[in-house]
């Protein structure tokens, strides 16, 4: 039955773990497989998906490209999803494989679900899900709460009711994987690395296969025919929403999901005269404020190629990946993401004056 439904593999983890880059290098090693992709981003600004239309893939075109960039693919299954995959399963050439990239705040849960809907259910199947890790960020206890200082906030506020958010969202991007890449293993020890794995099969309720890797370089073959068809088993992978929703409901409660424990922002920066030390200054930036996550293009004087930044904390990446086409507006824009409560006017003013010089 399976092999008559197009495979669909969902590839989930935090902001800035490493999805975008391991679906580039899956699109340069997939040997003629054509490939549609469906990619969804938190922030109004679509870097995820124009970075990989800028990768110039042959099986895997722009037109082969879906951006959903209106909101959470969780919240938005019912608008947007599912009618992109009607889209997509309507057209003449079919793919051979559909991979979907959720956004860092996405819970996959919802997603998976959707793979029963009976417009869907009969056409594909999903092949399975891939959770990306970013082991540094793991190895630095980024997602490990002070349990101690969160149970003192809730005997003050009965409202809390939930774990920090960056936790109990890494979890549930674990819990709901059949695969977990621990990306980003160029960045630390052996020793550290054998603690991240111990810590992740600890966090996800399930125990699914694990791989390392440098630069999201996996096999395809590694990540694509897994064949798990993960949406006849959602109700072994429920998020900390659903447990709660489940709970509620038992209780006569009604539990709500949204996320607006995170927020983002667009910057527009205009042109960066000197980006060494515009980077230099967004280090400070993003540790005084806690920025989760910054991303963007910038526009370099007398460069005729556009400066992509990538930053995960204070870890910024940049390099020159296209020249600026004719008739696009030069310019830099940078979509920054942190907690609800992150302070954007000064952190907007802090970039802009960066820009500057
Ligand atoms: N050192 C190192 N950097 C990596 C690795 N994988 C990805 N990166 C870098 O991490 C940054 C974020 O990578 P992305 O692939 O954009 O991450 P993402 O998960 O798609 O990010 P969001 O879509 O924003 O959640 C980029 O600067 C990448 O170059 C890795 O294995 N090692």
């Amino acid at each position: 039955m399976q092999g008559q439904k197009i495979p669909a593999t969902v590839i989930t983890g935090f902001l800035g773990a490493g999805k975008t880059t391991m679906i580039r290098h899956l699109l340069s090693k997939a040997d003629g497989r054509r490939i549609a992709l469906i990619v969804n981003e938190f922030g109004d600004l679509g870097v995820d998906g124009d970075v990989l239309k800028g990768c110039g893939a042959e099986n895997c075109t722009e037109d082969d490209i879906v951006e959903l960039t209106n909101g959470c693919i969780c919240c938005t299954v019912a608008d947007d999803f599912i009618p992109t995959m009607e889209k997509l399963l309507d057209r003449d050439e079919k793919p051979d494989h559909i991979v979907i990239e959720t956004s860092g705040l996405a819970l996959p849960q919802p997603l998976v679900a959707a793979f029963n809907w009976p417009g869907i259910k009969p056409r594909v199947t999903v092949d399975g899900v891939i959770t990306v890790v970013d082991s540094a960020a793991v190895a630095d206890g980024r997602f490990a709460e002070d349990h101690e200082r969160l149970d003192a906030q809730r005997r003050d506020d009965d409202a809390l009711d939930h774990e920090s958010p960056l936790e109990e969202l890494f979890e549930d991007q674990l819990t709901a994987a059949d695969l977990i890449v621990l990306n980003k293993a160029d960045l630390i020890d052996d020793t550290r690395l054998e603690a991240v794995r111990s810590d992740v099969a600890v966090r996800s309720k399930r125990s699914p296969a694990m791989v390392t890797a440098k630069g999201g370089e996996v096999p395809p073959a590694v990540l694509l025919g897994l064949g798990m068809e993960s949406e006849a088993d959602i109700a072994n992978r429920k998020s900390h929403h659903e447990r709660a929703h489940d709970a509620a409901h038992e209780a006569g409660e009604d539990h709500h999901h949204d996320h607006d424990e995170f927020d983002s922002f667009v910057v527009e920066a205009g042109a960066i005269a000197d980006p060494d030390r515009f980077i230099e200054q967004l280090k400070s930036i993003i540790s005084d404020h806690d920025v989760l996550r910054l991303k963007g293009f910038a526009d370099v004087p007398g460069k005729p190629m556009r400066l992509v930044i990538q930053a995960v904390g204070t870890r910024i990446d940049s390099y020159f990946d296209r020249p600026w086409s004719v008739g696009e507006v030069r310019g830099s824009r940078l979509v920054v993401i942190g907690l609800h409560d992150i302070d954007k006017s000064t952190i907007e003013t802090a970039i802009r004056q960066a820009a500057g010089g």
